[in-house]
């Protein structure tokens, strides 16, 4: 069967491809959690699913301070305007994820008052300070991850073949990452990878780089784990006590 999230994004021989290959096991797990397996077939508790919408929440504020860091380590005006663009996107998407949360029954105020999780603050922190420690491939490699990870998983879901579309709660994220839109902005971020790596000596850095790129898998996998935890009812006691 043709695996089209494993061609789609990067350039044969290209760094996004040799990143990902260098972290094969964390990359599964990451992109085929059960967390994901569970939305496309429709599964996932839906307590699952809040904790993970609130801390994604508190997650796209970090983010978007993530890309206000890649706009500063930018090295061309030109860069320095996309970064903008995407820093402009992220914020409108935080308005749109506190109405979104309120579809599911989560109430702004709610969304406020949650603290974030450690899993949100060891991967966003994590990001951020790749980033200011490093220069803009560093962070480009911390931050491709999230970006390219998440156009891969719609992909993924789309062709399983225990994909559940007729009454499926999780249609409309499901749809928001495997829309064209998106899986275009993740092949730009893919081919940004290749570039960098061409330009800033991707080949000598490589330990590095794959080190970056494998511990946000592993984070992203953690986030995803986060919210089968909640619906497991296993939250943090410190947690379990503020609900
Ligand atoms: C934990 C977590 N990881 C990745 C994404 C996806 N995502 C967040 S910001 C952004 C860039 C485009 O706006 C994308 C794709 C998410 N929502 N939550």
């Amino acid at each position: 069967m043709a695996r089209p999230w494993e061609t789609g994004f990067g350039a044969e021989g290209g760094l996004y491809r040799r990143l990902r290959a260098a972290c094969a096991a964390e990359w599964e797990a990451y992109t085929w959690h059960p967390f994901v397996r569970a939305i496309a077939d429709g599964t996932l508790p839906l307590a699952a699913f809040r904790r993970y919408l609130i801390q994604d929440y508190l997650f796209l504020i970090h983010f978007a301070r993530a890309k206000a860091l890649a706009l500063f380590k930018a090295e061309s005006v030109e860069a320095m305007r996309a970064k903008v663009s995407d820093i402009g996107a992220i914020l409108s998407e935080t308005l749109m994820h506190l109405r979104y949360c309120e579809g599911w029954g989560i109430s702004q105020a709610e969304v406020l008052a949650t603290p974030e999780a450690a899993e949100t603050v060891s991967y966003t922190r994590y990001v951020i300070d790749r980033g200011l420690a490093g220069d803009i491939l560093d962070l480009e490699v911390a931050l491709a991850p999230c970006t390219v990870g998440y156009a891969e998983v719609a992909l993924r879901i789309e062709h399983d073949p225990g994909r559940r579309r007729e009454g499926n709660p999780y249609e409309t994220w499901i749809a928001t990452y495997a829309a064209p839109g998106y899986q275009a902005l993740a092949q730009a971020a893919a081919a940004r990878i290749d570039a960098l790596g061409v330009s800033h000596g991707g080949e000598a850095r490589f330990p590095m780089l794959s080190a970056i790129f494998s511990e946000a898998a592993r984070l992203e996998a953690r986030f995803w784990q986060m919210g089968l935890d909640a619906a497991r009812g296993a939250a943090p006691e410190y947690e379990k006590a503020r609900r």
